[in-house]
């Protein structure tokens, strides 16, 4: 289970979307390619994204200074809920993905500084300097690029290109960066880095890391799949709120963290940032016209209610 030796790594499409943003010759191969990825996957890479390298590279050495802090001083930062805006730190084996799929597991083994400027947060710890315009600059530019990809999604579905913008003037998306540390002593029996787990959202832009113990995919057909990781290059992939959009059509699939196998311990730490893109949490999630011939599959649910559900699961002791 831990180790990655015995899955495959998948062909995810990797998809220059510049000729899209650009609106130039080639755009409507680009809506087709997504297309093709979101229903055969749920996942794919993306290029030719326009978000630039320094503004990546600020939020990822930041926010390594503050995991390089010792435990008892990060464990004190960012716990509250007071502050809309503010940061939220989640300790080690604080959330258990797995449990969002009923399943019973030890915490993931992963900590992670957590960020919306409309989420509940708390105070901005003091050290490194330059934290919280990390976070505020990335997400400006993971706003810019959502937005690209809503307009390549409504164009694949023949929708107006504008059709889901109001359901983003008040998102709630979560800019999160994921610190896997390394791993000196085995996990526990079923402890993952992160267990197995859909994404809640309309989307997520995840700047992945390559390293020993990465993320891992589960296609239709039940195989585990390990995700290729390429410089410079976002992946993508549906979330459950899109997922019941499209009536089942486009997917959300499982993914997970796998650990590194054994005796890469301690040279396998990873840092991973995804951009969890949620709509409003008054936005009703309900089948749009496009996938509704065979009769809707889930009553309308607000995202507010969706959410809540949950992400009480990931959180709880029980
Ligand atoms: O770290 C990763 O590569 C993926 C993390 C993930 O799937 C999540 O936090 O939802
Ligand atoms: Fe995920």
């Amino acid at each position: 289970m831990s180790s990655t030796a015995d899955t495959l790594t998948i062909d995810i499409p990797v998809i220059d979307i510049a000729p899209f943003i650009a609106n130039e010759a080639g755009s409507a191969d680009v809506v087709r390619a997504v297309e093709a990825a979101c229903r055969n996957l749920g996942f794919l890479l993306v290029t030719g994204h326009g978000v630039p390298k320094d503004v990546t590279a600020r939020l990822y050495d930041t926010a390594r200074a503050f995991f390089d802090e010792p435990q008892e001083w990060k464990v004190g930062q960012g716990r509250g809920t007071s502050e809309i805006g503010g940061v939220a730190f989640s300790p080690i084996a604080d959330e258990a993905l797995a449990a969002t799929m009923g399943l019973k597991t030890p915490g993931d083994f992963k900590e992670s500084l957590n960020y919306g400027p409309r989420l509940p947060g708390d105070a901005w710890p003091s050290k490194p300097s330059g934290l919280e315009s990390a976070f505020e600059d990335y997400f400006s530019e993971m706003e810019i690029l959502a937005g690209h990809l809503r307009r390549i999604f409504c164009s694949a579905i023949g929708l107006a290109p504008d059709h889901f913008e109001k359901e983003f003037v008040d998102h709630l998306s979560a800019l999160r960066v994921i610190n896997y540390p390394e791993q000196h002593v085995e996990p526990e029996p079923g402890q993952l880095r992160a267990g197995v787990h859909t994404d809640y959202g309309f989307m997520t832009i995840l700047r992945s890391e390559a390293s020993q113990g990465g993320l891992q995919v589960r296609n239709r057909d039940g195989e585990w799949l390990d995700a290729p990781s390429i410089e410079g290059a976002y992946v993508i992939n549906i979330g459950d709120a899109f997922m019941r959009w499209t009536n089942d059509e486009w997917v959300s699939t499982p993914h997970r963290v796998a650990n590194p196998p054994s005796g890469y311990g301690g040279t396998a730490r990873r840092q991973s940032i995804p951009f969890f893109l949620n709509p409003s949490k008054d936005t009703v999630i309900e089948c749009l016209p496009a996938f509704a011939g065979q009769g809707a599959k889930y009553e309308p649910i607000t995202y507010g209610e969706y959410i809540k559900v949950k992400t009480g699961q990931a959180f709880s002791k029980g």
